[in-house]
């Protein structure tokens, strides 16, 4: 399985390091098998030594290899630490950062080409999920738009909006229902988000469309973090 960390604007440099040491020596001492990101922020990006199954990625970048744009992190950057798995769609940079659908699929469509791993996050609003799944559906379908799903690379993470960081999560029952439902068009593995923690990752992963989770605020502690690979290690499907 899928167990992902998004450290959003969390963690220095220092830290970064210091958390990510801990989870190889926690992978390696345990012959973990599952598939480990850490999203960190582009300033603790750097080399840090080989864990097979465990890889540090960007949660952002723009389109570009390099060029003018004050500000923004192209692929060159990326490029000079081995960066080769990516957040696009979250929920933070749609609604908070204001990213269009259209300059999300451009977005893609580049990290595509460079033929990197891409974490696509999808996920509707309260307001959204009130109306029932049809409209749940209807929603999360429109934010494939100028997405070519068929790209053996890439990982769809489920986040409703409106339970990212709040410490609401779906049920396993609505986790279940869309995960089904996105199944029948996709082929990709199928991650939930949402205030995931050590007490509810077990249930989560054993809905039965579930690939793996990705976690925010549950996963800034390195013994947590730990504590869900090791969970994710018991789960057997
Ligand atoms: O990228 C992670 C998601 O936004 C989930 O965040 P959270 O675990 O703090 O709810």
């Amino acid at each position: 399985m899928i167990i992902a960390s998004n450290f959003k604007t969390n963690y220095t440099r220092g830290a970064a390091k210091a958390f990510i040491k801990e989870i190889q020596s926690f992978i390696s001492q345990t012959n973990s098998e599952q598939q480990v990101r850490i999203f960190a922020p582009f300033t603790a990006l750097d080399h840090f030594d080989e864990v097979s199954n465990l890889k540090v990625g960007a949660q952002n970048f723009y389109p570009v290899q390099s060029g003018s744009y004050t500000g923004e992190i192209g692929f060159e950057q990326l490029e000079e630490f081995g960066i080769d798995t990516v957040l696009i769609g979250h929920s933070e940079r749609r609604h908070i950062l204001k990213e269009s659908q259209n300059f999300i699929a451009t977005k893609y469509d580049f990290a595509k080409a460079r033929e990197v791993e891409i974490i696509y996050c999808i996920g509707e609003p309260a307001e959204i999920r009130v109306q029932g799944i049809d409209a749940v559906m209807s929603y999360l379908w429109e934010q494939f738009e100028g997405i070519e799903i068929n790209y053996d690379k890439l990982i769809i993470a489920y986040e409703p909006v409106w339970a990212i960081g709040t410490g609401l999560t779906a049920s396993l029952e609505d986790i279940e229902e869309v995960l089904t439902r996105l199944r029948e068009k996709l082929c990709t593995p199928l991650l939930y988000g949402g205030s995931v923690k050590v007490d509810n990752i077990d249930a989560i992963l054993h809905v039965k469309a579930c690939d793996g989770v990705l976690v925010g605020t549950a996963s800034w502690n390195e013994k947590a973090f730990c504590e869900m690979i090791r969970i994710a290690d018991n789960v057997t499907k």
